[in-house]
């Protein structure tokens, strides 16, 4: 896409690359994919044309919302070393086109959604956009330390939405993996946030361990890492999934408690010698693929 757009005095070409970038593709992948997990672990069997088409939305969806939020955190991101790099602090692309990109993408996402599968569906991916770009992004992110405890509710639910795109309603098992999700992302991100603490501090962004220091934040990733192990096992002795899944979760779960409690026990760390929340934030990644992967698994090859 090489068209030319004014930019000020300059013309800016909208580089595909950058429109991509602007999707947040990598943090978008995990996203789809427990979108993915969350339709093929429902009791129907959808036409393969229908649950591709209802994904895609899903994925479209939350690329536009990544780029709405990008454009309206550039002045952040420019702040910060993380993402000054990115197109908009990066100054390769035109905010107006940002915007008009997640808009439209927004806008098509959700057209697709409901030619696609229903109007439950589309209605709950709505709601996940505007929540992520309103609530999250303008509202919540800037003002208080709890952003990602509430704003986090937006990521939690695309297993929900790939559940109601199947089935037209929703029960309690995708809302159990709407739980875990929304319990997952403390851990997930506060251990980034502690070996990225300098960053947010910069941008004046109140993330847990510059309002509330590093011990505080240490203590709730050890919090919130405990319920969600609850959380992430609660399925299989509730009869919602079967040994597969229930041993699955288990064993990653206590993996995960077990590093939670390296980081969680530790006094202060140099931002040099993160080791332990470096490792806890690369393995919540994993943690999270694989349990959705066990999900499917465990209903389509029970043990
Ligand atoms: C409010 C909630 C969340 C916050 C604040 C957050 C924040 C972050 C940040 C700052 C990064 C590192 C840099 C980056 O690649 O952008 C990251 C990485 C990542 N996040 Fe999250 N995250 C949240 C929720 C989620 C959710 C719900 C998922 C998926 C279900 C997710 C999946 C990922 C993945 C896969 C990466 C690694 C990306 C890479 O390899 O570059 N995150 N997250
Ligand atoms: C279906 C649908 C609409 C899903 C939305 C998925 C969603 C809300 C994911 C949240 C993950 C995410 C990109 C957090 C980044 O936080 P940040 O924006 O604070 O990170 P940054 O500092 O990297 O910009």
């Amino acid at each position: 896409m090489a068209q030319s757009l004014t930019h000020g005095e300059t013309a800016l070409p909208a580089d595909w690359r950058d429109l991509f970038a602007l999707t947040k593709p990598r943090v978008m992948s995990l996203v789809v994919f427990t979108a993915l997990c969350g339709l093929l672990a429902a009791p129907v069997s959808v036409p393969p044309v229908l649950a591709f088409a209802s994904i895609l939305a899903i994925a479209l969806g939350a690329g536009a919302s990544g780029a709405l939020n990008q454009w309206y955190e550039a002045g952040l991101d420019a702040k910060m070393k993380r993402t000054a790099g990115r197109p908009l602090p990066a100054g390769r692309l035109d905010p107006q086109t940002a915007l008009q990109f997640g808009i439209g993408l927004a806008a098509f996402s959700l057209f697709l959604m409901l030619f696609a599968s229903n109007w439950q569906a589309t209605l709950l991916l709505a709601a996940s956009i505007l929540f992520y770009v309103f609530v999250y992004t303008m509202w919540l992110k800037p003002r208080t330390p709890q952003n990602i405890v509430i704003g986090g509710a937006a990521g939690a639910f695309p297993p929900l939405i790939g559940w109601v795109a199947a089935t037209g309603s929703i029960a309690p098992l995708p809302v159990m993996l709407f739980l875990l999700i929304f319990l997952w992302t403390p851990p997930h991100f506060w251990a980034l946030a502690l070996f990225m603490r300098s960053d947010y501090a910069a941008a004046g962004i109140p993330m847990m361990p510059v309002v509330a220091g590093e011990k505080s934040t240490r203590r709730q990733i050890l919090f919130y890492a405990l319920i969600m192990a609850v959380a992430a096992i609660a399925p299989w002795p509730l009869g919602y999934t079967g040994a597969l899944y229930g041993w699955t979760a288990v064993i990653l779960s206590a993996l995960f408690v077990a590093l939670s409690v390296q980081v969680g026990i530790r006094e202060t760390g140099d931002a040099d010698l993160m080791q332990p929340e470096k490792r806890l934030f690369a393995y919540s990644i994993a943690y999270l693929f694989i349990l959705f992967g066990a999900v499917v698994a465990d209903h389509w090859w029970p043990l």
